[in-house]
């Protein structure tokens, strides 16, 4: 048994009734991985007696610093790092034969594959991601790396062999045998790696460049092992119009993946931009969750993703960096244009004189942990500091020498919190923990 963990200080998260709850002189106790107690107002002396622990071990946080849920990523493509921040001159159908397809057809190499994914996920810790879920590529060998490597430096993952039977390069696609046989072999795989953090995913990239059959096979298999499912879906009007006219008795979009058999509550739809009332209540219906990727959705000029309509319909939604589409691995970085794009939907329907409430940073703060949490099927688990969770967490300070901003002393703790989301970095990001454990940076 490990010995008791306690924390004392400013702690903020999110519960399911409230976005933002800021805890002032609370304390938090962990041990072997698990949250073990969160008082608001810490007690220290009743607290020993009730959990015994010695009032020595005590850590207490600065003024200027505090704890928030490590960020969950809910669609990052850790084989695009490689040229992030680079080729945002394109729309993404253009985007995925121009830039894209070329660079992950280099993942046969473990050598590139080992080098790219160790820097990948270093930088997505670093800051502050203590969960993603990636998308590898369609090579599964060294998929299997990048799962070693997510082990080897503590992070917690989905993550997925992708599939891709038609409509791609003959340099980057397979058959559909050999889809179908790979994908069995890397989830057989992946759960004997042992490796408790990391949880394979059923991975077809999306309705385009997967059959039908293949799809269905998919289907079984994330049945058959109990498995999350990702998908991208709706992103842009290009690709909406290309599936339907490859799938031209579907009726929507959705209904390709929903015949298919790829919609469950363990489903992670990406972008999900341009959908009718009718597939949103296909999405709710079936559970699935939505990866709100606004970077991406600007970068790639996709489209605006309504938040707010989205949540207003009680559908899980977490935000996502969809490296490389989009620049920043940070989530921060997406909880800020998330606030932008519902901003700017507010503003278009102001021109219209319709009105439009916008999400703000409290919404998306929820969106990139607890709602992150279930979106990825982790809720019972992560997400945030609920008694019985595993201590996920980062440690927050915003007075360091090299920090981006000032804090001043007018300013109230929610102006501080505030202030970190909109100016922060991983300079601010002074600890990570995952699983109780802290991650070595
Ligand atoms: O943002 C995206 N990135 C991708 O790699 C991709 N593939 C299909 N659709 C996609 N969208
Ligand atoms: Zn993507």
């Amino acid at each position: 048994m490990t010995i008791l963990n306690v924390i004392c200080g400013t702690i903020i998260h999110s519960t399911k009734e409230d976005n933002l709850v800021i805890l002032q002189d609370a304390a938090i106790g962990f041990q072997d991985k698990k949250i073990v107690f969160l008082c608001k107002k810490a007690d220290l002396t009743s607290l020993t007696k009730e959990f015994s622990f010695c009032i020595k071990n005590v850590e207490y946080l600065s003024k200027r610093q505090f704890l928030i849920p490590g960020f969950v990523d809910t669609h990052a493509h850790a084989s695009q790092y490689s040229y992030q921040g680079t080729g945002m001159d394109r729309g993404l159908m253009d985007w995925l034969n121009t830039y894209t397809f070329p660079v992950e057809s280099k993942f046969q190499d473990k050598q590139f594959a080992t080098d790219v994914y160790q820097k990948a996920v270093s930088r997505f810790l670093k800051n502050g991601t203590t969960t993603a879920s990636y998308y590898g590529t369609i090579h599964t060998d060294c998929t299997l790396v990048l799962c070693r490597i997510i082990d080897k430096l503590g992070q917690r993952a989905l993550v997925g062999k992708v599939n891709m039977n038609q409509r791609s390069p003959d340099y980057y696609v397979e058959t559909t045998d050999q889809s179908i046989s790979e994908t069995n072999r890397f989830v057989e795989e992946v759960l004997n790696l042992e490796v408790n953090l990391v949880t394979p995913c059923i991975t077809p990239r999306f309705a385009l460049s997967c059959s039908l059959d293949l799809q269905e096979e998919l289907g079984k298999i994330a049945q058959h092992y109990n498995l999350p499912i990702q998908t991208h879906l709706s992103e842009c009007l290009t690709e909406c119009s290309e599936v339907k006219s490859c799938y031209p008795d579907r009726k929507h979009y959705i209904d390709v993946y929903h015949k298919a058999g790829l919609l469950s509550n363990r489903t992670v739809l990406a972008h999900s931009i341009y959908l009718s009332d009718n597939e949103l209540q296909i999405i709710k219906d079936k559970n699935c969750g939505i990866a709100h990727c606004p970077n991406s959705n600007l970068s790639l000029r996709s489209g605006l993703f309504d938040a707010r309509k989205v949540l207003e319909l009680d559908i899980k939604l977490g935000l996502g960096s969809d490296i490389a589409g989009g620049y920043s691995c940070s989530i921060l970085d997406a909880i800020r244009s998330s606030v932008e794009v519902s901003h700017t939907i507010a503003i278009l329907n102001e021109g219209q004189n319709k009105e439009y409430k916008p999400i703000n940073f409290r919404d998306s703060f929820k969106m990139a942990t607890l709602g992150g949490a279930q979106v990825l099927g982790l809720d019972d688990k992560i997400g945030n500091f609920e008694v019985g969770k595993e201590f996920d967490a980062l440690l927050v300070d915003v007075e360091l020498n090299d920090s981006n901003f000032d804090v001043f002393e007018s300013d109230t703790f929610e102006d501080i919190f505030q202030k970190f989301i909109y100016l922060g970095d991983d300079r601010n990001i002074k600890r990570v923990y995952i699983s109780g454990s802290q991650v070595k940076m």
